[in-house]
């Protein structure tokens, strides 16, 4: 089974509540989702591969560690994924990016895929896929799906809020990704929202409603 972590570093629990609050507007919203992926960022990457490499500093030569160059690819979950990629980017600038667009039917909650383009050597790639919120669970599940049916094999999972329900199945349909969360709520709601949630994150960050 994969890990299942909540980040909950003080100012990863702050600036949830920000965005967590009905009031704050886009542009608030927007800034703050990219400043969380940042943090979350810097705790997911902390297995990354290192390797011995030579360097001369003014005083002597000596040998310490740089990134041992594993390739990574961050897939985003269009559209609210989008708002977590920047903030990834800041951490590792050289990832290449994949997407797949998704959206939940309103009425049976399943998710419709609309748009693929991975990077052509996905197969190679340690991949982060980012999506804010984990509800049902089955946008996750079908992008991983996707992904597996492109050759990809190493994932992990980031979102903000994850639903009990969801981290479930997840781990049920893909037991060995990593599942990285900054904060488990409570429930799902009779309409496949998260309590208490932040509402519907895509409408949230781009401003369609
Ligand atoms: O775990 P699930 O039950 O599948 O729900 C989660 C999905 O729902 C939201 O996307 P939405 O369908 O609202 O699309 P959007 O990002 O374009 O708004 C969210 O960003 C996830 O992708
Ligand atoms: O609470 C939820 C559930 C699914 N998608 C969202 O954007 N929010
Ligand atoms: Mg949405």
């Amino acid at each position: 089974m994969g890990k299942f972590e909540v980040l909950d570093h003080p100012l990863i629990q702050h600036k949830l509540t920000i965005i967590r609050n009905r009031d704050t507007g886009t542009k608030v919203f927007r800034e703050v989702v990219n400043e969380i992926s940042t943090l979350m960022a810097y705790e997911v990457s902390r297995d990354m591969p290192l390797e011995d490499v030579e360097v001369t500093t003014p005083i002597e030569k000596t040998v310490k560690k740089q990134l041992a160059g594993k390739k990574v690819a961050i897939v985003p979950i269009l559209r609210a994924g989008l708002g977590m990629v920047d903030g990834f980017l800041n951490l590792i600038p050289a990832a290449k990016v994949g997407h797949i667009g998704m959206y939940r039917d309103e009425e049976s909650l399943q998710p419709v895929e609309y748009f693929v383009k991975m990077p052509a050597d996905i197969d190679q790639r340690q991949i982060f896929v980012v999506d804010p919120m984990l509800a049902t669970g089955g946008s996750a599940i079908m992008a991983i799906d996707a992904l597996k049916q492109r050759g990809a094999h190493s994932f992990k999972f980031m979102c903000l809020v994850a639903a009990p329900e969801g981290v479930k199945a997840l781990q049920k349909a893909h037991p060995e990704v990593d599942i990285y969360t900054a904060a488990l709520d409570e429930k799902l709601n009779e309409d496949g929202y998260i309590m208490p949630g932040l509402g519907d994150a895509g409408d949230r960050l781009f401003g369609t409603k």
